[in-house]
């Protein structure tokens, strides 16, 4: 026993390293191992330029590619102070052995770890799952990401999801837009405080507002933030599932068939969802479905005010300020017009309209709207009409010089509500 001690002693003293391996498969492991492709990953982005020989992996989309190091080669890496080896190298399968297992067959690769034996507890307990995190994030960072619709067989089919809306393209406001992304931030950070209290890692949003207010838009902008998937499940054409289709037979939805449904997707979940539902009639829906617990944060997206335009201006116009904004807030407030609708009109239908047509095109379909709304209280209310003769000829004068440029609006208004007026 005291000699063989002795001899480990001498063996560190003269090699003073360890080596960790991880290898590419586990042992009956069909995957690829997610250590292992996180190493790769990692590697990747802080030492594999160090390496001479360099293998391009191209992904999915065959769009990107990532470079990591090839078979044999070695890089070096630093954390707190501690210098590390990392190498890859495959173990290849020997010829002669005739009948071989699965483990024997082909090729497998590894990363070799080494450093000094003194920082064993560092390396062991904090660098190897930095690393592994890192490498993680930096995949789902640069993976394709997907959207998927469930289809009339009840299951899901997906195409390529790239939206993009972000938060600094949504126009609603400020201060509003700045409380969502806190708490979609906190959201993101809580996984530990989300397993503390035994809670899982959910969160539910309820969106809320009429047809093209950015409701859509803000789910993609949260999807493009989290780097999620998205699971597009619209409620009215979930017949196939056994439960809601008796529903479905038999009344419209029932209050209880949903919720039951929307609680059974939730405990679906495994971890880290986040369930956003979105109507046009929150007026519409029972205080049972939208109650705090099932829906954690309720927003509510609205007609464009001035901060919003301000943000659709800076979007579209790449403008901040201009001296037709102010006769454009004011009209905003005297009338709705839903975000889609101002961005439509700020968007040049030719290339040669210069910023302040585009704004004047703004401001005549918001005379134009102003005047529809008045005309129909006054078809409603043929009194107002008598007394208020005058006032409607003055605001006709107003307007008389409009070119027709509204009427595209007022068709992408109608086909807009009449396509997405319904709840989902
Ligand atoms: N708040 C917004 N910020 C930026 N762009 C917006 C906003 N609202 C609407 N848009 C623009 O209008 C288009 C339609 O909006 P979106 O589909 O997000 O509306 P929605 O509220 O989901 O409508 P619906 O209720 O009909 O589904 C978007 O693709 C975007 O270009």
């Amino acid at each position: 026993y005291h000699i063989e001690r002795y001899f480990q002693r001498l063996a560190s003293y003269v090699y003073p390293y360890i080596t960790i391996i991880f290898n590419e498969y586990q042992v009956d492991d069909f995957e690829r191992s997610v250590a292992y492709m996180a190493i790769e990953r990692y590697l990747s982005a802080h030492s594999s330029n160090g390496a001479k020989r360099l293998k391009a992996n191209v992904l999915r989309d065959g769009k990107s590619v990532f470079l990591s190091m090839d078979d044999y080669e070695e890089v070096t890496d630093e954390f707190k102070g501690i210098k590390i080896w990392w190498s890859s190298s495959k173990s290849v399968p020997q010829q002669n052995v005739l009948i071989a297992s699965r483990e024997d067959d082909h090729e497998k690769r590894y990363f070799k770890l080494t450093c000094h034996r003194k920082d064993r507890d560092v390396i062991t307990k904090l660098y190897v799952h930095h690393v592994i995190d890192e490498g993680k994030a930096i995949a789902a960072k640069t993976r394709q990401r997907w959207l998927f619709t469930n289809n009339k067989r009840n299951s899901w089919s997906g195409i390529i999801f790239e939206h993009p809306s972000t938060f600094d393209t949504l126009a609603m406001d400020p201060q509003k837009k700045k409380d969502i992304l806190e708490d979609i931030m906190t959201f993101r950070n809580s996984k530990d405080y989300y397993t503390k209290v035994g809670k899982s890692w959910k969160r539910g949003y309820l969106l809320y507002g009429p047809p093209g207010t950015g409701k859509s838009s803000m789910i993609a902008a949260m999807a493009n933030l989290l780097e999620y998937d998205i699971y597009d499940l619209e409620l009215t054409s979930v017949q196939d599932n056994t439960d809601l289709r008796k529903l479905l037979i038999r009344t419209s939805i029932t209050l209880s068939g949903l919720l039951n449904f929307i609680d059974g997707l939730w405990s679906a979940c495994g971890s880290e969802r986040l369930i956003v539902f979105t109507t046009n009639h929150i007026e519409k829906l029972d205080p049972a479905l939208i109650r705090r617990g099932r829906m954690d944060m309720h927003i509510e997206l609205s007609y464009c005010c001035f901060e919003t335009f301000k943000i659709l201006a800076k979007n579209y116009l790449d403008l901040e300020s201009h001296e037709l904004f102010a006769t454009i807030g004011r009209l905003l407030e005297e009338t709705s017009m839903s975000p889609a609708d101002v961005a439509e009109n700020l968007m040049s239908k030719s290339a040669t309209r210069n910023v302040e047509s585009r704004l004047n095109n703004l401001i005549k379909a918001l005379e134009n709207r102003k005047k529809e709304v008045r005309l129909k209280v006054e078809e409603e209310t043929p009194n107002i009409s008598q007394q208020d003769g005058e006032s409607v000829q003055e605001s006709d004068d107003d307007t008389s010089d409009a070119e027709s440029s509204d009427a595209g609006t007022s068709d992408a208004e109608s086909s807009h509500a009449e396509s997405s007026d319904s709840d989902g």
